[in-house]
């Protein structure tokens, strides 16, 4: 069914390095949210301490009555046993196969004989689209297979949390596309809680049930993805929609001299709010929206042009 995670006031640093504080927001049990921010804001720290890697300085991360940032090692290892973590790269072993890579989870923390082993790894290999990649090693796929693998070992101990750290990284678009929808699709069928946390505008923008953006320290704003495509906020209105006019600069923040020359330039008008990507079935996920819900149940006039099916890409300058 998927479970909720309520974060609140969560701080962390690094020596006098303060990464981000105050942090709260709740993923919703069974939704899929996805986590932006400008390189080296703290995405992925932020979702090692989801799963107490890291320990933050202050604050909650509660989970089923547990705070993973306060509990004992053992109730850790319980708790842990509800996650999937996807990792940037698949963290696949090298030099075992695809097979027992998928297969490692079970044999660690199962009791389970080989038979069931093996009936259960073939089912998730299916779910990835990689029956037959069995015996091949990580160094002899692609990328994007590579993914695929990390994804079928994230899933085998039926996870009811997945947490993804940037699935795009390194994918072209296509395969991009690809991921995103088998995600959608893997929502659908496990109605686990989704956490992606990634740089991709177009799967940010088309993917979630939520976003979340970090910027300078903090988080800039959490909540249904019709709230951050229609907000006029001008952090996020200029991460969503992928423009140089506002605070963001190259190296993080603007200067006063940057922001300066930028007073009276118009700013482009917000692109139409594109559709959310549906299951392949075609049947809606238990935790989707009907589109333009959000906007009308709070009195928000979405963009022109938008819930329609035929916004480009360039539309919304990806
Ligand atoms: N174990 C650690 N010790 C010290 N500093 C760390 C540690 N882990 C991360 N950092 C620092 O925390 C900051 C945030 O890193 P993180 O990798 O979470 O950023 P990110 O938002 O995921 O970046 P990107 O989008 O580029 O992947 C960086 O300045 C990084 O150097």
């Amino acid at each position: 069914m998927g479970v909720e995670i309520k974060i609140e006031h969560l701080t962390k640093s690094f020596g006098r390095q303060t990464i981000w504080g105050d942090v709260s927001f709740t993923l919703p049990a069974g939704e899929i949210s996805v986590m932006l921010g400008p390189s080296g804001t703290g995405k992925s720290v932020l979702l090692k301490t989801l799963i107490g890697l890291l320990k933050p300085d202050h604050g909650s991360v509660m989970i089923e009555g547990t705070d993973i940032a306060a509990c004992s090692r053992a109730e850790l290892y319980e708790i842990r046993q509800l996650f999937g973590v996807l990792f940037q790269d698949g963290a696949m072993f090298g030099s075992m196969s695809l097979y027992d890579n998928v297969a490692f989870p079970l044999r660690e923390h199962t009791n389970k004989g080989e038979t069931e082993i093996r009936g259960i790894v073939m089912e998730k290999m299916e779910l990835v689209g990689l029956l037959g990649a069995e015996t091949k090693l990580p160094g002899e796929i692609s990328g994007g297979m590579r993914k695929r693998a990390g994804l079928a070992r994230a899933l085998v101990l039926d996870p009811e949390v997945l947490l993804i750290d940037e699935p795009d990284s390194g994918l072209d678009p296509v395969r991009t596309s690809f991921i995103n929808q088998l995600f959608v699709d893997l929502n659908a069928q496990i109605d686990a809680t989704f956490l992606i946390v990634t740089h991709d505008i177009h799967t940010a923008r088309t993917v979630p049930d939520n976003i979340g953006l970090l910027y300078h320290r903090h988080l800039a704003m959490f909540g249904p993805r019709e709230m951050l495509l229609s907000s006029e906020e001008p952090v996020v209105r200029q991460f969503l929609n992928a423009q140089r006019v506002g605070p963001i600069g190259m190296s993080e923040e603007k200067d006063a001299d940057e922001l300066a020359a930028e007073v009276g330039m118009d700013l482009p008008p917000l692109p139409p709010i594109p559709l959310q990507l549906e299951p392949s079935n075609g049947i809606p996920r238990r935790s989707q929206r009907r589109p333009g819900e959000w906007c009308r149940q709070n009195g928000i006039v979405p963009p022109p042009g938008s819930f329609t099916d035929s916004i480009s890409p360039s539309a919304v300058g990806v």
